[in-house]
Order: C-alpha cells, then structure tokens, then sequence
C-alpha cells in the first residue's frame, strides 16, 4: 500500500483497518457501527483496557508495526486469560500522526488479527485520532463461560505459587535491544513479540486456582498485588526458577544476573497462580513458592528464599 494515514483520510484509515478482520462465531455484529455485539456463554462480560506509547512500550526501530500488534494485542488478551476467562473480542483505539506510512496501520491490525486468533478472539472496533505520539489503546473482553473469576485476593496459607509461561526473556531482549544489539534472537523476538499462555488461564480456574495474574511488570512486584489484596505472605524459591544456559550466558556477557531478569523482568506475560497443596497441577506449572499469613505486625510481602527482594520487583511508570 502506497502513502501515508493522512492521504487516507480517517474513513479510508477505518475502511482499510477492518476490510482486515474475518468473520468470528462469538461476533453477531461486527465493526462498522455505533458498537459491536458480542456473545458471552453466560452473561457476563470480562472487560480490561491497556494503553501502549511510542518510546514507553515500544520502538518504531526495534520492532515492526506487526510486532506491535501483536504484542498490544497479547498484554490486552493476557489480563482476560489471567481471570480466568476465555478471550472474545478487542477494539483498538488508535493514535497516528498524519505522515504515519499507512502500512504501518495496517500492518499493526494484521497483528493484532493474528494475536487474536493465536488466543481464540476478533477484533470488534476501535477508533482513529490524529496525534503526535504513536499509541495503541486496547480494550479486551472475555468470557468465564460459566467459572467464577479467578482474582488477586484469594490466596489462602497453604497455597502453593505455581507459574507458566516464560519469564525474563523479554527483559533480557530489552536489555541487549536498549545496548544497541539484535541479538541473541530467541530474546529480541522475546520483547518483541510474548507469547502468552492464553489456555492456562481458564485451565488454572478449572485446576482451583485461588488467585491469579499474569506477569506484566515483573513477578516480584505482580505476586505483591496478590500478596497485598489477599493479605498473605509469598515466599518464593530461587532453585525452583530455571534459568536457560542461553539466559545465563547472555547474562554474563551482559553483566546482570539473570535472576533479575526472571523475578523483575514484566512484559513476558506469563501466568502465576496459587494453588491449594493438595492441586494435581500438570508439568506446564512449575512451583516456586508458597503461602503463609503475614507476620504479626507486618504487611504482606514478597519474599526471596525467606528475604526481602532488594531489587527492583517490577517496572512502575512513575519510578526512576
Ligand atoms: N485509569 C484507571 N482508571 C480506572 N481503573 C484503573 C486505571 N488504571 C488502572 N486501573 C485499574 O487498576 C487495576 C490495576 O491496573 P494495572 O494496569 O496495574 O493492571 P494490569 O493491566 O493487569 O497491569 P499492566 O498494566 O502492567 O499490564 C486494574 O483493575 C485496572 O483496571
Ligand atoms: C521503548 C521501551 N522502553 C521500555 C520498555 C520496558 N517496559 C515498558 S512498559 C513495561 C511494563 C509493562 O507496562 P504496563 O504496566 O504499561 O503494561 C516495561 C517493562 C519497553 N517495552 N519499551
Ligand atoms: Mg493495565
Ligand atoms: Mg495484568
Ligand atoms: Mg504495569
């Protein structure tokens, strides 16, 4: 496609956009007007919103339009999987300079349509401004298809913390990609594109999940959200995290200790649950710590092999 979003014009932007989205059977109306319908099994709807900006979420020279697609699209779908719901649906509200080449628009709704597909949704509708900074503003939805959701504040003493998913390779990939390197690949392709356990979600509400999220900021900081809105400790179990030699390797020749990476590293989006002792979890969830009562006088708290974690446990958009 030839030109910019600006010699499109909005409604050629919008004409453009959806003739990229194919039919889907939880979708009785799609884009086109004043809202879309969307089934749910049994009447309720899940709903988050997550919002991604140019040099915050990503770069326009690290990763390609589609690369971005799909990566909003995951960090949006991930919050559904992680109550415990099925994806359905997401709109896109869209933010685009008038020079912005027009397939660049079109290349991020071919990512957002393939991550959609990857997790089991459509793309339903969306909206398109003009403005100085690229931004992607997500809204998901989902269905519980009968679970009851699976939330923060759970956890129970006793429970075990059990994760899937990857962590800590898109942090190593921001590491090397924010020092001027492409690679090692496996990590770059990491950053730019997670690969979020989209089925666990529902599977941990169907195995008793206790309380759930899915790692976007890191795990230290995720599981203190748990930890805070449960009112419980968590210990976690550094021996328990395995660490690829490839992490390790890179780690070194980078100078971080890769369990930074693996405890603080967000934007993987894997998935952590507790779980009551007696769960028969399947090999894809791997236990690294547990769950106890908060200690009288204290607040609740992430711990590392019994000790504070004196890193960083996440990102937060308002420190440093
Ligand atoms: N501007 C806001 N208005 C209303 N609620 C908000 C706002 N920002 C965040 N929240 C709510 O606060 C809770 C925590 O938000 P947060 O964005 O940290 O969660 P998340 O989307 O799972 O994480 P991340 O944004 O790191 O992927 C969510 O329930 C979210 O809906
Ligand atoms: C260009 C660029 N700079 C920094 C980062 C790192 N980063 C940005 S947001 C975030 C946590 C999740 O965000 P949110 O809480 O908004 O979902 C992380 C780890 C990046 N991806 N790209
Ligand atoms: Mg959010
Ligand atoms: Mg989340
Ligand atoms: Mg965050």
């Amino acid at each position: 496609m030839q030109g910019t979003v600006g010699e499109l014009g909005e409604f050629g932007l919008i004409r453009e956009l959806t003739a990229r989205l194919p039919p889907h059977a939880a979708v009785d109306l799609g884009p086109g007007d004043d809202a879309a319908v969307v089934r749910a099994a049994d009447g309720r709807v899940v709903a988050t919103t997550d919002v991604l900006l140019e040099g915050r979420h990503f770069r326009r020279d690290w990763s390609t339009a589609y690369d971005v697609g799909r990566k909003s699209a995951a960090q949006n779908l991930a919050d559904i999987a992680a109550m415990g719901a099925v994806p359905t649906a997401l709109l896109l509200g869209l933010v685009v300079p008038a020079d912005l080449p027009a397939t660049w628009a079109t290349e991020l709704m071919d990512g957002l349509r393939d991550e959609c597909k990857v997790a089991g949704a459509a793309v339903v509708g969306g909206d398109v401004v003009r403005g100085d900074t690229v931004t992607v503003a997500i809204t998901a939805l989902g269905d519980l298809q009968g679970r009851r959701p699976v939330t923060r504040s759970g956890a129970r003493p006793g429970d075990v913390v059990a994760v899937t998913g990857w962590l800590g390779w898109s942090a190593a990939g921001y590491t090397v990609l924010s020092r001027g390197f492409r690679s090692p690949r496996a990590f770059v392709e990491a950053h730019r594109r997670p690969e979020p356990p989209y089925h666990a979600g529902p599977a941990a509400a169907d195995l008793g999940a206790t309380a759930m999220i899915d790692v976007s900021d890191g795990l230290v900081a995720d599981l203190g959200h748990v930890a805070a809105a449960s009112g419980v400790d968590i210990d976690l179990h550094a021996a328990d995290f395995d660490i690829p030699a490839q992490m390790a390797d890179i780690g070194q020749a980078v100078g971080v200790d890769p369990l930074v990476w693996v405890l603080s590293g967000g934007e993987d989006h894997a998935i952590v649950a507790c779980f009551p002792a007696e769960a028969a979890l399947p090999a894809r969830w791997r236990v690294v710590g547990r769950v106890s009562a908060v200690r009288p006088g204290r607040t609740a708290a992430v711990t590392v092999d019994g000790a504070p974690w004196d890193r960083a446990g996440g990102w937060d958009h308002f420190s440093g």
